[in-house]
């Protein structure tokens, strides 16, 4: 006879360590529902911690928030090996059960594996951030993680034209690079909806595959 044994039951996770992602375009809600979860897991007496990185300072370092106003106070890290000190040295020092991260587009591909390990170690890893560029297309380390996590929830705004699911967004500014030249636009540009805007498929001005 296959399968679990009868005298004992099934058993109980042995390890809670796992991946949850939370992906889209700007607008969406990844960081409401990334602060809901943070929300539910202390609610369950967790010990969680908020980590964005230092680059996305429009609402000041050291919060998390959303375009509709929510926040709760997180840690701004530089880079991955920056996130991954400061959660094991949290871990060790005054426990650690959950680790949300927003913006995580920010971090780059480094951040998958130090996602991998922390989890392997127990934590449950929350994870939120863009999953595609303003040009529309892959924006890593998003579609990576998707690729490795345990629960992906892929969200959509409403397209500013029609109202419609959007799952992309437009930069509506010039991209100025670092010699000041707009025409060698880079993926990363801080900024809200002064700079962006939600849109369907159907009303992207500039989509790479027509
Ligand atoms: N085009 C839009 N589509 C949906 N929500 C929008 C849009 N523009 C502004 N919002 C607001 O943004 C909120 C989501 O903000 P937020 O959680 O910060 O999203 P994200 O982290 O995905 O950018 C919505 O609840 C709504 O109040
Ligand atoms: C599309 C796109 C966005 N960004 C920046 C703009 C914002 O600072 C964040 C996204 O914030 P949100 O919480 O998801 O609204 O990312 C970028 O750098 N490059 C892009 O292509
Ligand atoms: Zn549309």
């Amino acid at each position: 006879m296959g399968g679990m044994s009868t005298t004992t039951g099934p058993r109980a996770p042995q390890h809670p360590g796992h991946v949850e992602v939370v992906c889209g375009p700007m607008f969406a809600g990844k960081s409401e529902e990334l602060l809901r979860r943070v929300r539910r897991a202390r609610f369950a007496g967790l010990a969680v911690e908020v980590v964005s990185h230092a680059v996305d300072d429009r609402r000041g370092a050291g919060t998390v928030s959303s375009h509709s106003g929510l926040a709760v106070p997180a840690v701004a890290v530089g880079d991955v090996a920056a996130l991954e000190a400061h959660v094991r040295g949290q871990r060790a020092t005054g426990g650690l059960d959950v680790v949300a991260i927003d913006e995580a587009q920010f971090f780059g591909p480094d951040l998958v594996d130090a996602v991998q390990r922390l989890a392997g170690d127990g934590l449950v890893v929350l994870v939120a951030g863009l999953d595609v560029t303003f040009e529309a297309r892959p924006f890593e380390p998003l579609p990576s993680l998707c690729a490795l996590a345990e629960r992906v929830t892929r969200l959509t705004a409403v397209c500013g034209v029609c109202g419609a699911d959007a799952a992309f967004h437009e930069r509506v500014v010039a991209t100025p690079s670092a010699a000041g030249r707009v025409e060698d636009a880079r993926s990363e540009l801080v900024g809200g909806a002064e700079s962006y805007v939600a849109r369907c498929r159907h009303h992207l001005a500039a989509a790479p595959w027509r």
